[in-house]
This record gives structure tokens, C-alpha cells and sequence, in this order.
């Protein structure tokens, strides 16, 4: 079970930390954004109202994931715009892993949604699925909401730390059960700036 104290504090406060290796260069990142911008467009292109085309219902709502999916959902929402989906973005803040490599287990809302997504098609927007507690949390907020539909599009996936099943229909890439940083995503605040998705190593406490 990698499930922490509440809190996730790491003891004694978060390790120093390393770039150990490159896992997904900016290329590759930018190669992934497009691949799965057309997928969406493709898929949605199917749904009444969610592709511009004056069908019933609302536009597609993006709900970027802060902070770990800021990145994504910048790059994302202009990909799927240069093909000419429509959309609109909310954001929701949400932290459960603090200054530690492993979850609290304990999902805190900090900032909910600004606009109601009622009968809205909502594509929920993740840097990574771990332990899956979070995006099962998220799924289960938006869908008591009613929206027209819901579905994930999560950059990275962990599969061996998954605690709980929760669907995810749109994945970038598979990773190994390592820690990973950059493209948003951090440790204890580092490295959300990088470009590229390394593999950190921390030093021993
Ligand atoms: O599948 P899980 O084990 O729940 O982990 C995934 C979540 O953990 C990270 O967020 P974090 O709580 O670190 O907050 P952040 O996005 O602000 O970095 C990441 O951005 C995901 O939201
Ligand atoms: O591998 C990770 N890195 C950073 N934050 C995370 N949150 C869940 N898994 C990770
Ligand atoms: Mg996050």
C-alpha cells in the first residue's frame, strides 16, 4: 500500500533531488500532444453538439487538473484548437501527494470549478494516473455534477502502483513504477518547469 500519513510530508522534509534520465524528450512529448489531439477530434467529431457543428447540446469543456496538468493542458488545448475544435477550459486544483513520493491517500479540492458543466461533454485533463485515487476522486465530483459525458486524457500512466481501477480513455504513454518530474509535473514544487519527463533520484535522507 503507498498510501502515507496525512499530509504527505516526507519526513524530515522533502530529499535533494536529481535529474536521473530523460524518459520523454520535447519532441516526443510534442509528437504525443497532436497524436491524441486528433484522436479527440476524431471521437468527438461524433458527438452531437461537442463539435461546433450546431448539433444539440453544449461544446466540449477541457478541465485542466492544476498544477501537475498545466503544461499538458496548455499544449493540448492549442493542438486541439489548430484542428479546429471547439472548446471551452475550467481548471480545478486539487494535491494529495504534498512534499512526498507517495500519496496521502487524502485528495483536498483547492479550487473547484469556476462555471457549472450541467449537460456539458467535459474532457478532464491529467498529467499522470498513479495510485489512481485522484482521477477516481475527480471522476466521481464531475459526474455528480451531470454532465452530457465525462472521459481522461492522462499524458502518463503507472499501472503497477494502480490502488483502484478507474477508466482512463485517452493515455499518452505507459511508464515504469519510477518517479517522474518535468512538463508540470514535480517533486515537492521542483523541476515543473523542464521541457522534457525525467526520472528523479533522491539522495538518501
Ligand atoms: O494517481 P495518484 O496516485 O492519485 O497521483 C496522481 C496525481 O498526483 C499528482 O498531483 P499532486 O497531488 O502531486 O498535486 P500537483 O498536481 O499540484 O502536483 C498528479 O498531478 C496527479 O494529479
Ligand atoms: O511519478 C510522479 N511524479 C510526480 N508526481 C506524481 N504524482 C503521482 N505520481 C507522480
Ligand atoms: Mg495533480
Amino acid at each position: 500500500m503507498s498510501v502515507n500519513e496525512p499530509g504527505a510530508t516526507a519526513p524530515g522534509g522533502p530529499r535533494k533531488a536529481r535529474i536521473d534520465r530523460v524518459l520523454f524528450s520535447q519532441e516526443a512529448i510534442a509528437g504525443k500532444v497532436r497524436e491524441l489531439a486528433e484522436r479527440i477530434r476524431q471521437d468527438y467529431a461524433a458527438v452531437p453538439g461537442a463539435n461546433g457543428t450546431g448539433g444539440h447540446g453544449a461544446p466540449l469543456t477541457v478541465v485542466g487538473i492544476l498544477k501537475g496538468a498545466f503544461v499538458f493542458t496548455a499544449d493540448l488545448v492549442r493542438a486541439l484548437g489548430a484542428l479546429d475544435v471547439p472548446l471551452q477550459v475550467d481548471f480545478m486544483a486539487v494535491s494529495s501527494y504534498g512534499t512526498a513520493t507517495q500519496t496521502s491517500g487524502i485528495i483536498r479540492i483547492l479550487k473547484d470549478l469556476d462555471r457549472p458543466i450541467r449537460g456539458q461533454h467535459v474532457l478532464l485533463i491529467e498529467d499522470i494516473v498513479d495510485t489512481g485515487l485522484t482521477l477516481r476522486y475527480l471522476r466521481e465530483h464531475l459526474m455528480a455534477q451531470d454532465p452530457a459525458s465525462l472521459r481522461a486524457c492522462v499524458l502518463l500512466d503507472k499501472p503497477e502502483r494502480r490502488l483502484v481501477d478507474v477508466p482512463v480513455e485517452y493515455v499518452g504513454f505507459q511508464i515504469p513504477d519510477e518517479f517522474v518530474v518535468g512538463y508540470g509535473i514535480d517533486y515537492a514544487e521542483q523541476f515543473r518547469y523542464l521541457p522534457y519527463i525525467a526520472c528523479v533520484r533522491l539522495e538518501p535522507q
